[in-house]
């Protein structure tokens, strides 16, 4: 799968939802539970970090859920695209991109949203065929300042920001033309997951599903 099939299939996830929950799931017993709870709010595309034990596992549950579109997020290496892939993984989400990572996501077919965070960055992505990207730690690499300057000269490029995007602020994010969706943590506390809040946090999703872009 070429990247610019790749960044269709990215930007066509970002399009479902203006937020994209970032999770990092401790107990697989949690997966299915929370996948309900963010879809029943209006967030279907879920992003699963690979930095837990039970992540893979946690994916595979979750890809159960009616209407939950699951990914893989911190992917690093071509060995994460394979087992994520195997896992059933239908995207893949990185906060950088390396040409290993990129020739194993074209080589499993699985789209990847690669993470950008300067002018040089965004244009070797583009170069490639990417034009779906994900700002990278958005927060401290410039916040929504640095994306209106992106914006002049490569505005062919559009963002999904992640990293220090809250309620507070995900508003000047999506206000931008190069900004198709946020990704976030704050939609899944890790105290609501440990207490079993699933009402809470469809609740924290619907919140996020009714901002405006
Ligand atoms: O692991 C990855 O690949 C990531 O995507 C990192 C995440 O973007 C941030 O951990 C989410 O940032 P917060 O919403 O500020 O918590």
């Amino acid at each position: 799968m070429n990247p610019a099939l790749q960044s269709h299939a990215t930007r066509s996830l970002c399009d479902l939802a203006p937020v994209i929950p970032v999770l990092v799931i401790e107990d697989v017993a949690h997966a299915e539970p929370l996948a309900r709870a963010l879809v029943a709010g209006g967030l279907p595309v879920l992003e699963v970090t690979l930095r837990t034990d039970c992540a893979l596992e946690a994916m595979a549950a979750m890809a159960t859920v009616p209407g939950a579109r699951v990914g893989a997020g911190t992917v690093l290496s071509a060995h994460d695209v394979k087992r994520a892939k195997a896992a059933g993984a239908t995207f893949a989400v990185s906060p950088g991109a390396t040409p290993a990572l990129i020739a194993a996501c074209a080589a499993q077919g699985l789209p990847l949203l690669p993470g950008a965070a300067t002018a040089s960055e965004v244009m070797a992505l583009l170069e490639l065929g990417y034009r779906t990207m994900k700002f990278f730690p958005a927060g401290p690499a410039g916040g929504p300042a640095l994306l209106k300057g992106l914006y002049g000269p490569l505005p062919q490029a559009t963002f999904c920001p992640t990293g220090g995007v809250s309620p507070q602020n995900a508003a000047d994010y999506l206000s931008l033309p190069n900004v198709a969706c946020v990704g976030g943590s704050w939609v899944a506390p890790a105290k609501m997951m440990a207490a079993g809040d699933w009402d809470g946090i469809t609740a924290l999703a619907r919140q996020a599903a009714s901002l405006s872009r």
